[in-house]
């Protein structure tokens, strides 16, 4: 593994020893991706000014958020992959505060998703985005108690995130997790599942009930090239469930293409503020936010509309069914 030359903790960036000024937090997750980027954030952050925190063990990104959102730091940036972004967005839902920091993401991990999805490609860009680049307020999902900026996936391609390798995330990004779970599909039974698609106008709610090999709830997630996307600003959860039944067909070469299908048989989809989903056989669900483990009963979803603020990359195009906005 790669040593840091950096201590863990908070020191200041410069390492002055100077006071630490709470106007730009970058909280850096050592031991994401290649495990190689540590020294580059701390060269980057002392340049701009930042104050670095190194994270030490799962759960510490979550508290340095809250604890500079509660000191009312302006900009922190999330030095990692997915699932420190992640931990960042729930220590700013955790520190109460109404005013939360800009978020910046700074692509250290494997797969990057999230800061792909939102037109930042590299450490280097992402630092100089700080001072120029544009500031965009998203939705911001919520599954029970806990915050997701991009996805949350449900079913057999949760319990395959866990298992699929880090050069397929590079390569494929989510869709790594899609193959994966199709490659060991023949084995899965589906999850018995109620799924509950809330619309502001109750009445056009819609209650859905069957075996569920997958189900992928986007905020800002581009699941494939074309129309399976989230809208990022537009305070709607995009939801799609695939049918147990529709999986055989979803073999080799086609299977994306069936997925990304908008008139597939067995593949149901819906762009909805809400959504509830209930395992109907008493058994938990294995969800993944942004690529964390979460496991529920009952699981319930919605999109704080423009909750968070977010530095984007020149690219960023917040309707993913806008002319150029494919991947
Ligand atoms: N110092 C640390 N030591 C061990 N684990 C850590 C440390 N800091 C953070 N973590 C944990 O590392 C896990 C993985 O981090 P992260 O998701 O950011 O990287 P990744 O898996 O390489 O990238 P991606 O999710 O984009 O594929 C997170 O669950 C996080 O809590």
């Amino acid at each position: 593994m790669h040593v840091p030359m950096v201590p863990p903790g908070s020191v200041r960036a410069d390492g002055s020893g100077a006071a630490e000024s709470t106007d730009r937090v970058v909280i850096c997750n050592p031991v994401s991706g290649s495990e190689d980027h540590l020294e580059q954030v701390h060269g980057l952050a002392a340049d701009g000014g930042w104050k670095l925190r190194v994270t030490e063990a799962e759960g510490d990104a979550r508290e340095y958020a809250r604890e500079a959102a509660e000191s009312g730091t302006e900009l922190v940036a999330a030095a990692g992959g997915d699932g420190t972004v992640n931990e960042v967005v729930d220590g700013f839902v955790d520190s109460g505060v109404e005013d939360w920091p800009t978020l910046l993401i700074v692509p250290a991990g494997t797969g990057n998703n999230t800061a792909s999805n939102l037109g930042i490609e590299s450490i280097g860009e992402a630092f100089s985005l700080a001072e120029s680049g544009r500031r965009r307020r998203l939705d911001l999902g919520r599954a029970n108690d806990r915050a997701f900026l991009n996805s949350c996936i449900g079913g057999l391609t949760a319990e395959a995130s866990l298992e699929t390798d880090s050069e397929s995330k590079r390569r494929f990004g989510v869709l790594a997790y899609v193959l994966k779970t199709i490659e060991t599909a023949t084995n899965y039974d589906g999850a018995p599942l109620r799924v509950t698609l809330e619309n502001a106008d109750v009445a056009t709610s819609v209650v859905w009930e069957g075996d569920v090999a997958l189900a992928f709830i986007g905020n800002c997630r581009r699941f494939g090239r074309r129309q399976a996307q989230a809208h990022a600003e537009d305070g709607l959860l995009e939801v799609t469930l695939v049918e147990n039944a529709s999986m055989p067909s979803m073999v080799g070469a086609t299977a994306l293409d069936h997925l990304f299908d908008l008139d597939a048989d067995g593949i149901v989809r819906h762009r909805v503020p809400r959504v509830t989903i209930e395992s109907l056989h008493d058994e938990p669900i294995t969800y993944s936010l942004d690529g964390e483990v979460l496991a529920a009963e009952e699981l319930d979803l919605e999109t704080l509309p423009g909750a968070i603020s977010v530095v984007v990359g020149d690219d960023y195009e917040s309707n993913p069914d806008a002319e150029g906005a494919g991947l």
